[in-house]
């Protein structure tokens, strides 16, 4: 038997414990974004830490600074870099993941508390993180150990790296990740990074672009307090209503963005690109089953697609400010803030995108003849990111898929972003591979979020097929 052969039998054999292990990490509740949470955050990343130095591989703990979350002056959790074996002879990957989740509460709607793990009896393992991104961290871990507990030479040398504020912007990642491009990361030969999902249910994926981000609040304020309705309403102008007028220009209800010359920086669809939808694994009728209702805009799956892949959206998230509570409240609110993003797409530039949205905000509010002030500010931002699948990281990833899964995987670009991938291609100057663990209804950021335990331990087994496959493979032939 392989060597391959014997550590698939032996997660196998391990798929209980391995499951109880998720157990163990999901109920730290390490929400990034929850002041109060800090300290489970920079836990989370301490058992990490431990586990690997237990394993035999050598930790840096680097503390990326402060944050200031609502007046609160916090310490960020710590980047975790590591590395696992030191062999010149062997090559090097370098992988990426994040130990902090995002928030989840009982009265948002979950079935169970969030952060204990309940293994369903049609195979969801259900909790805060359990896809996103606890599973596959823990993969990686399992996978070191599996190889150890086996017997098995590990087949690359791994270097790691794990942040605990992807879910909040991964406040000074990017700093530590160009400080030790010549350092901690010097001799990465590729990078592979699972924090995304199948694009269906059975068929795994390899992922080879994502989109970026341009998030921007839009604050209109007025009177210097909040006003009553009866006694102002008709006679001032109302910082809501203002605001309410400018959010209702940004995009149509087909999804089309109305700020001008916005599409002009998008790349035209080629026939090439359109051949590469017709081979992906994607069904409307299982989409709507995960939407549980048909609000699709388009009626084909390439748009669909298209749409998340390779087009630009705007989607507004909310308003600060605003009255939100149940009852009746007959108020004016006297300054308001409203959210709304970009998901952008090559080859669109992001300052040329934070300019386009002012300029047009700015010309939309000018047309109100308001006296309230009104002000556009670009709060986060993240660039896409896309590459060729034809490089040998992604041959190997494809070469494990059909290893483990005995099929080809598809190729999928993500409609989300994860704009430290960019940030590891620059810098390590590595080709970078996505290689999900989980599938599209695994419902990361929303309630009763779950991986099933196929893609759990099949996952674990992808990763280890990958580097050995990695192993295997000549990468001078990029
Ligand atoms: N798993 C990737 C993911 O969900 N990324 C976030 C990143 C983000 C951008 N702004 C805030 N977070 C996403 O929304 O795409
Ligand atoms: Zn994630
Ligand atoms: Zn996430």
């Amino acid at each position: 038997m392989g060597s391959l052969d014997t550590y698939f039998a032996l997660v196998e054999q391990n798929k209980q414990e391995f499951v109880e292990r998720l157990r163990e990490v999901v109920a730290i509740p390490s929400v990034s974004g929850d002041a109060s949470k800090r300290g489970e955050v920079i836990r989370m990343g301490e058992w990490l830490q431990a586990k690997w130095e237990e394993l035999g591989a050598t930790c840096k703990r680097v503390e990326p600074g402060k944050q200031n979350l609502d007046g609160e002056i916090l310490d960020l959790p710590p980047v975790i870099l590591g590395q696992y074996g030191n062999d010149p002879s062997k090559k090097t990957v370098l992988v990426y993941g994040h130990y902090d989740v995002q928030p989840a509460l009982v009265s948002d709607g979950w079935e169970s508390d969030p952060f204990t793990l309940v293994e369903k009896e049609d195979g969801r393992l259900v909790g805060r993180g359990s896809t996103d991104d606890k599973g596959p961290v823990l993969g990686w871990l399992l996978c070191a150990e599996t190889h150890k507990q086996a017997g098995i030479e590990f087949p690359v040398n791994l270097k790691f790296c794990f942040e605990g504020m992807e879910e909040s912007g991964s406040e000074g990642l990017d700093d530590i990740i160009i400080a030790e491009a010549d350092g901690w990361f010097k001799g990465t030969d590729v990078v592979c990074i699972s924090d995304n999902y199948w694009l269906g249910k059975s068929r795994p994926c390899l992922t080879h672009g994502l989109r970026g981000v341009s998030y921007f609040h839009l604050i209109v304020e007025g009177p210097g307090a909040d006003l009553h309705s009866g006694v102002f309403g008709g006679t001032v102008h109302e910082p809501m209503v203002d605001l309410v007028h400018l959010l209702s220009r940004l995009v149509d209800n087909k999804g089309r963005i109305q700020v001008p010359g916005i599409y002009d920086q998008v790349m035209a669809v080629t026939d090439a690109e359109e051949e590469t939808y017709e081979s992906v694994e994607f069904s409307h009728e299982a989409l709507v089953a995960d939407l549980k209702n048909d609000v699709l805009i388009h009626d084909n799956e390439r748009d669909t697609l298209k749409h998340r892949w390779r087009y630009p959206t705007l989607s507004i998230h909310g308003v600060e400010g605003a009255f939100h509570a149940s009852g009746d409240k007959t108020v004016i609110p006297a300054k308001v803030r409203g959210k709304f993003s970009l998901r952008t797409v090559p080859n669109m530039e992001p300052r040329k995108v934070a300019e386009l949205v002012t300029k047009f905000l700015d010309d939309e509010f000018a047309k109100l003849g308001s006296k309230n002030r009104m002000q556009v500010v670009e709060t986060h931002g993240g660039r896409w990111w896309y590459s060729s699948p034809d490089h040998p990281n992604f041959v190997a990833g494809a070469r494990a898929v059909e290893r483990v899964f005995g099929v080809k995987p598809d190729l999928t670009r993500e409609g989300g972003s994860i704009p430290v991938t960019l940030t590891f291609e620059e810098n390590v100057k590595a080709n970078v591979l996505l290689l999900p663990m989980g599938a599209a209804d695994d419902g990361a950021h929303s309630i009763n979020e779950k991986v099933d335990k196929r893609n759990y331990i099949e996952g674990i087994k992808l990763f280890g097929a990958y580097l050995h496959e990695i192993a295997a493979t000549d990468l001078a032939a990029a």
